[in-house]
């Protein structure tokens, strides 16, 4: 069933952006971010400083290269499996249905960046995720403005994960997440969404649409996901407690977060990584563009003692590092 209302909450980070913000401001964040991550683990943030220039340039590059860059060149930046050429299996473009959620082809086509490699003489075959990342030749200003803007979202996720330590009253551990997320080994995806086709729009070919998905139900691997999308409405979908679908439809210059499994592990399930879906039935191609700030490859992730405590004492999840996780769900990934 889909809940009819959005009410995703709306928090303000500057306080936590700069480093004199005042105490009542970051307490007001920190109350919000706390019931927020509880109630839903999604929100609007705002006061995050990217500009709205910013947010309409990266979505039209990405636009761009979806809608105007050549097939051919889009597949010179193909993702292939590590051995393969210049592939790692993860970084690069992937075609419509190449991603795969739950068994089911997803339909969409994207290009995945992630942090780059610290070692600047690794050279092919490339290991699981431990490539380097391709950038489209078109449009030829997309590197250099998406190489910007995961600068400026690095700054932005480090607030958010400091205020989310505040928001848990960590006490000494209250700089958990950041100090983890040092070296986020952060990815950003650019994806490219045409519309299912239904009976209305005339693409329909085999008459049934029902199992049709643009992005299938999953949470996120991570610490927090900032995504901006384009002004599509009731395209992304997540899951509330009662189990009713909410449309999580873009407020103009704010930012949608969510948590992933790692905040879910480290809060021992005080906060949830909320489960959510893409379905765009609408007419036009939607853009978006995640950012997921993620811990470092090397971090280890387990639950924090003050939330095993409020969570009935026992300890729901073990100790994983976190380059590990991602491993294992990025295999599962594609075909
Ligand atoms: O495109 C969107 O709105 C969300 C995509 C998403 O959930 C993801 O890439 O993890
Ligand atoms: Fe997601």
């Amino acid at each position: 069933m889909l809940s009819t209302h959005t009410s995703l909450p709306v928090i303000d980070i500057s306080s936590f952006l700069s480093q004199d913000g005042s105490f009542t401001s970051r307490a007001e964040c920190t109350s919000k971010l706390s019931s927020a991550c509880r109630d839903v683990g999604f929100f609007y943030l705002i006061g995050h400083s990217i500009t709205p220039s910013t947010i309409e340039r990266v979505l039209s590059l990405a636009r761009k290269f979806f809608l105007e860059t050549p097939d051919s060149e889009k597949l010179e930046i193909s993702r292939k499996e590590p051995g393969d050429d210049y592939g790692d299996g993860a970084r690069g473009y992937q075609r419509l249905g190449e991603n795969v959620t739950m068994g089911k082809a997803d339909l969409h086509e994207a290009v995945d960046f992630y942090r780059d490699e610290d070692r600047l003489e690794v050279r092919p075959p490339y290991e699981l995720l431990h490539g380097r990342n391709l950038w489209p030749r078109t449009p030829p200003e997309l590197e250099e403005n998406l190489k910007d803007y995961v600068e400026q979202m690095k700054l932005v996720g480090t607030a958010v994960v400091r205020a989310m330590g505040a928001a848990l009253d960590l006490g000494e551990d209250e700089d958990v997440f950041v100090k983890a997320t040092r070296q986020s080994f952060w990815v950003m995806r650019m994806i490219g969404y045409p519309p299912i086709p239904n009976p209305s729009n005339g693409l329909l070919s085999n008459g049934n649409t029902d199992e049709n998905q643009s992005c299938g139900t999953h949470t996120d691997y991570g610490c927090v996901t900032l995504l901006v999308a384009d002004d599509t409405k009731e395209a992304l979908q997540v899951r509330a407690k009662d189990g009713t679908w909410i449309n999580a439809d873009p407020i103009p210059g704010a930012i949608v977060v969510n948590i992933g499994d790692m905040m879910e592990r480290w809060t021992n399930g005080l906060w949830k990584s909320t489960e959510h879906r893409v379905i765009h039935r609408g007419e036009r191609f939607r853009v978006s563009v995640p950012f997921f700030f993620e811990p470092d490859w090397n971090a280890s992730v387990a639950p924090l003692q003050k939330c095993v405590k409020e969570t009935g004492g026992k300890s729901e999840y073990g100790g994983i590092r976190y380059g590990d996780h991602l491993t294992a769900k990025v295999r599962g990934n594609f075909y």
